[in-house]
């Protein structure tokens, strides 16, 4: 009765007032708080009841012969909070192995289905499954042109085009070869920049040397254009500043990816305005590089050629469109400068804070390679530094969700009875798999000895570490961007003894997630000269 009796009240006063105050407000009011409040309710039913979380509305992580469980998150948000701060890696990695969700865990990010496979047999049959081939695109992604580039392509014959195009001009063990004098030429000038730098400061801050060794790098192949730090200080200045700008809105969580909603008045990082602002600027750089490689001789396409070369020489069904040629050349100054970059500084680090790993390998490099300057076909006489690489892209994995998500497009069903519905956003924990105990001996020790006893391939084909993804969207850049990590490496510790500088600098191995995942606190050490070794 006395609900009754306020339900009345209430419904007096909303129509009363109004008609008091000769106006509609407070009615407005009413019907928005109603709204308002059947929202809520709704939104808190369907939380309550939905394991996994609000998206998975309906019992659809039910509908297999086993369930996909999964956290419920909180109201509206599910779990994106988890997915929004710190290391969300390591916090999904937690959240599957505290509640034996590692085979297949589904969680709601905002209103996104998501599944996350954090076991190496679970991770195979997402990668390498033709109905995960597709990409979700984030807002960021559209806006700077990366679904007409590779990465973010829908699979399909514009996709596989592009994909074919890549892998016989560009990543080809032939192309990668005839580019070895430039990746050997980035290494002389980053070697002499870090000897310099040693005599002036006492200590080398590595990162800036690599990642400026890593765009030239890039920009070499892809552009056939190689920047001087001092003669081209402007426009070289202008392109970092670009790779960095895009890196930001890349690697920024944001928030409308997953609440479309919130676009409309919640946009903290600015990111629609700042895309819009870049890819004018984008657009300007590329198509002035085009237009050079058009006006210049026509030129039989070499061995040696660089990739705007062969693109432009492309004919018939192939020929791409201007705007197509500009988004697939910024991808791939975009991925191919911070991946390498930052696994050389990991690797680094580790051999910094183990110097009797960087010991063996001096030793391996030494009595292996007798002419002084080392070169790529000397990488195969060398298995510990491989080992070395290899154990870092274990316990560091640049992308430890593998960068980039996959998206189911049809309803899948997986091997163990668990059935992932269409258009459900699909990632693999490779950071949880390669640091499971149950797949790798001691995970937390840095033991590259673990790789000569036994070998891995790490280019997809063994899922217990595959930092570089699997199956028909594995990364296409994987031999191009271990040749120059080993070679970039080798080259590092023939030259130089690196040693910890633990007055000023200590090394911190504390990760931040961004695009990829990276040191919190940039590599800087002592580099001391070696005996017996010349700079080139
Ligand atoms: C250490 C080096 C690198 C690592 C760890 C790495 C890692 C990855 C990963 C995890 C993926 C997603 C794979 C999947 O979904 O299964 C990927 C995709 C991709 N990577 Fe790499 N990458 C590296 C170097 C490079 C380089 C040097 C380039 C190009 C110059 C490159 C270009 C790409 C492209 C274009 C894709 C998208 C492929 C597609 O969707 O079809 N990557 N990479």
């Amino acid at each position: 009765m006395e609900l009754g009796l306020a339900s009345k009240d209430a419904t007096w006063w909303v129509f009363t007032f109004p008609a008091f105050f000769g106006s509609k407000i407070l009615l407005d009011v009413y019907v928005i708080f109603s709204l308002f409040m059947a929202f809520l309710s709704v939104s808190l039913l369907s939380w309550a009841f939905a394991v996994g979380g609000i998206a998975w509305k309906n019992g659809r992580n039910q509908q297999g012969r086993l369930p996909i469980p999964g956290p419920r998150g909180v109201p509206i948000f599910g779990s994106l909070f988890t997915l929004s701060r710190g290391l969300a890696h390591r916090s999904l990695a937690a959240m599957a192995w505290t509640r034996a969700n590692t085979k297949l865990m589904a969680f709601s990010v905002g209103s996104t289905p998501v599944v996350v496979a954090s076991d190496p047999h679970t991770a195979r049959e997402i990668l390498t499954s033709p109905h995960f081939a597709d990409r979700p695109i984030k807002q960021s992604a559209k806006s700077l042109m990366f679904n007409r580039a590779m990465g973010f392509a829908p699979n399909g014959t514009y996709w596989r085009l592009l994909r074919r195009i890549a892998s016989s001009h560009l990543f080809s063990p032939k192309r990668i070869i005839a580019h070895e004098d430039g990746r050997q030429l980035d290494c002389t000038i980053m070697l002499r920049n870090i000897a310099n730098e040693q005599k002036v400061l006492g200590f080398v801050s590595l990162r800036k040397h690599l990642q400026f060794a890593a765009l030239n790098n890039i920009m070499g192949s892809v552009f056939g254009k190689r920047y001087d730090q001092i003669k081209d200080s402007e426009e070289l200045e202008e392109l970092r500043d670009m790779v960095k700008e895009g890196f930001e809105l890349l690697g920024a969580f944001n928030w409308s990816d997953y609440l479309p909603w919130l676009s409309y008045f919640y946009d903290p990082f600015r990111i629609n305005q700042r895309c819009l602002k870049l890819v004018p600027r984008v657009r300007k750089l590329v198509k002035g590089i085009i237009e050079k490689h058009r006006l210049s001789e026509s030129k039989r396409l070499s061995d040696s050629a660089d990739f705007v070369d062969v693109l432009v020489s492309l004919d018939g069904e192939e020929k791409l469109q201007e705007e197509d040629m500009v988004a697939v050349l910024w991808e791939m100054i975009f991925r191919g400068t911070d991946t390498t970059a930052l696994l050389t500084e990991w690797v680094m680090a580790e051999l910094v804070l183990h110097p009797e790993v960087q010991a063996k390998l001096q030793l391996e490099i030494d009595s292996a390679v007798t002419n002084k300057t080392l070169t790529d076909a000397d990488m195969a006489k060398l298995p510990y530094l491989q080992a070395v690489v290899k154990e870092t892209l274990r316990i560091h994995p640049p992308g430890p969700l593998l960068s980039w998500a996959r998206l189911s497009t049809s309803d899948v069903q997986l091997s163990n009875g668990m059935l992932v519905p269409a258009n459900t956003t699909a990632m693999v924990n490779m950071w949880a798999i390669t640091h499971d105990p149950r797949v790798w001996e001691d995970p937390l020790e840095f033991k590259p000895e673990r790789f000569l006893e036994a070998d891995v391939d790490v280019r997809g084909g063994d899922l217990r570490l595959a930092p570089f993804g699997a199956g028909r969207r594995v990364c296409p850049g994987k031999n191009l961007g271990l040749v120059t990590v080993n070679l970039w490496v080798a080259k590092l510790v023939q030259h130089f003894k690196w040693v910890q500088d633990l007055c000023g600098h200590p090394v911190d191995l504390s990760e931040v997630l961004k695009l990829s995942c990276e040191m919190k606190f940039p590599l800087h050490a002592l580099a001391v000269e070696r005996d017996g070794t010349v700079l080139p």
